[in-house]
């Protein structure tokens, strides 16, 4: 059985579609990269999958976790899906964490609403601040968030998000704030922890290339659409995809200016009928101004492109 199965995903904001038709699966302890330019709906995505979003929102499809319709639950079965099940970590750690409570504070806070053994959670969050590279975790536990520099507060968001060992990681950009060394070393750390722990990540970035290297696959969206969910590089089908690994800059030459895509994306409530990318792809058919292809399989990548269709004769 699949851990988790969006299927037919569509979100509204206060009336305006922000998310249409996202469909995906994942297995147990998968990483699932999530890509796109700003405002494509990768932080919406995660909000919809963990039940986060705002009040306003109106939400169609479904969305399975283990077995469990999201959107039906309620009450005890809620709280225990936010505890135990999937755990957020956000970009700006310094908005997660209450500034006025000691970092260990923060650690036990749910363990003691919810009844469990704190001495022994205690230990697993000194073992997990340690195996995310904190030196002197004791000492740590009694600081409060200002006395820690960003990389090492969000070593231990990365901490506390592992802590109730939950079937499911949700990470929103969570190095995009860190130094580059850095974000290697705290990513490597924490992607050791969750498949020790069998852990699946869905891990939300602006990087191609980062998010190619620590996951499985990676799905691509596109004013609020799927346009592919590759696992590869070699897989990559889709002219925006491709388009999004040509703009990377080169590590060898330097280069005047950086290469991207041509044009601005478009938001997901200006997408008529046919595919979103079509006024920017640089190899679109008439056929893409009408209509946007299902996901279908193409080798091992999965992607909704005419001209692939075309490909295939
Ligand atoms: N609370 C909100 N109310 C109304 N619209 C919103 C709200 N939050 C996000 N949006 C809109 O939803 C769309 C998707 O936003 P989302 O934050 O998911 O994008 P993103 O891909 O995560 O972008 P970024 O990379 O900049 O974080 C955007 O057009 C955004 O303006």
């Amino acid at each position: 059985m699949n851990l988790l199965t969006v299927d037919d995903l569509s979100v509204d904001l206060a009336g305006v579609p922000v998310l249409r038709e996202v469909g995906f699966t994942m297995a147990h302890g998968e990483a699932l990269g999530v890509v796109g330019e700003s405002g494509s709906g990768k932080s919406i995505t995660l909000r919809a999958l963990a039940r986060l979003l705002p009040d306003s929102a109106r939400q169609t499809g479904t969305i399975t976790f283990d077995g469990k319709d999201v959107s039906k639950l309620r009450g005890a079965a809620l709280r225990e899906f936010r505890r135990h099940e999937v755990s957020f970590v956000f970009q700006d750690p310094r908005s997660a964490i209450n500034p006025i409570q000691r970092i260990g504070d923060f650690l036990l806070e749910s363990v003691r609403d919810a009844g469990e053994d704190v001495s022994a959670v205690r230990t697993q969050s000194l073992q997990l601040l340690r195996r995310m590279g904190i030196d002197d975790a004791e000492r740590r536990m009694t600081q409060y968030p200002f006395e820690l520099s960003g990389g090492l507060l969000q070593r231990v968001m990365i901490a506390s998000g592992l802590l109730p060992r939950p079937k499911l990681l949700l990470a929103d950009e969570p190095t995009t704030a860190l130094d580059v060394t850095t974000q290697s070393d705290v990513l490597a750390l924490a992607d050791e922890l969750r498949r020790e722990q069998d852990t699946a990540l869905i891990f939300v970035t602006h990087d191609i290339d980062l998010a190619l290297a620590i996951c499985d696959r990676v799905l691509v969206l596109y004013a609020g659409r799927v346009l592919e969910i590759s696992p590869s590089q070699a897989a990559v089908s889709h002219p925006y995809t491709k388009g999004l690994l040509d703009s990377r800059p080169p590590i060898d030459t330097r280069l005047d200016r950086l290469p991207s895509i041509e044009g601005t994306p478009i938001a997901a409530a200006e997408a008529g009928s046919g595919c979103p990318f079509v006024f920017r792809c640089p190899v679109a058919l008439p056929q893409c101004r009408d209509s946007l292809p299902d996901l279908v399989e193409h080798g091992p990548t999965l992607v909704r492109c005419h001209l692939v269709e075309a490909s295939r004769g």
